[in-house]
């Protein structure tokens, strides 16, 4: 086999103020061999998220363009806005065999899932229900009604938990950032098995 293996696509999910971006930032110093996909969405932008970083910000009239032309690996609407994953991107860094994650809300995932049934889905939980209210009321960034709509979206997202590969808790930044750094390398090695015995059958039937 000469061509290039493809990288793993990584899915972490979990309700909105578990802790997904804090865990992905801090993950970009222990894993810098990863690359972060970055989102679209028609949500207006918070202080300090910056153009193309963060995310690419959309009108409502662009986003659907990307959907209709099929740019989109995936999309949802979410407490009112719309979010999506820019589809050249991914497939281009797994072309190059980099691994990347995408940072999505629970139905984006399944779609994903549909589309990538070989990718790796992780669930990021909370501590306790009471901690995922206090992290989002305490990120300063939401109105009451925001809160209380992600609180009960979360509670459908839970009950959606069975269709991911694995389920972390983060109850520190740090060890939630090592078990997905282990869940990774498991994963490698796992493909790596599978391709070894791919290249053995190859082999024999010469
Ligand atoms: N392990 C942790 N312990 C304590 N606080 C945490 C932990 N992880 C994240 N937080 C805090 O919780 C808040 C929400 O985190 P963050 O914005 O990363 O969540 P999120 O899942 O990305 O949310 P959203 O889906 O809405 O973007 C932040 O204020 C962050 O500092
Ligand atoms: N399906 C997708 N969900 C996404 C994407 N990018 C972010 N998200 C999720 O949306 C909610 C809300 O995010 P916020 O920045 O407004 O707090 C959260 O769960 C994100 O993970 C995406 O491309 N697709």
């Amino acid at each position: 086999m000469t061509s290039k293996e493809r990288g793993i696509l990584i899915v972490l999910s979990g309700p909105s103020g578990v802790g997904k971006g804090t865990v992905c930032k801090a993950l970009r110093g222990y894993a810098p061999e990863l690359v972060y996909s970055v989102s679209a969405t028609t949500r207006t932008p918070r202080p300090g998220e910056i153009e193309g970083v963060n995310y690419f910000f959309k009108t409502r009239e662009q986003f659907k363009r990307l959907v209709d032309t099929d740019q989109m690996l995936e999309y949802a609407e979410y407490v009112g806005n719309r979010y999506g994953t820019p589809r050249q991107f991914v497939e281009e860094t797994l072309n190059e065999g980099k691994d990347i994650i995408l940072e999505i809300e629970v139905q984006g995932a399944l779609m994903v899932k549909q589309r990538f049934p070989e990718g790796v889905f992780i669930f990021l939980l909370p501590p306790s229900l009471d901690e995922l209210e206090s992290r989002i009321v305490g990120r300063g960034t939401e109105t009451e009604e925001s809160i209380q709509s992600r609180m009960s979206v979360a509670m459908d997202e839970f009950r959606l938990m069975d269709y991911y590969d694995y389920a972390i808790v983060n109850d520190q930044v740090e060890k939630a950032c090592s078990r997905i750094q282990s869940i990774i390398v498991a994963e490698h090695c796992r493909k790596d098995k599978v391709m070894n015995k791919i290249k053995q059958w190859m082999v024999e039937v010469k």
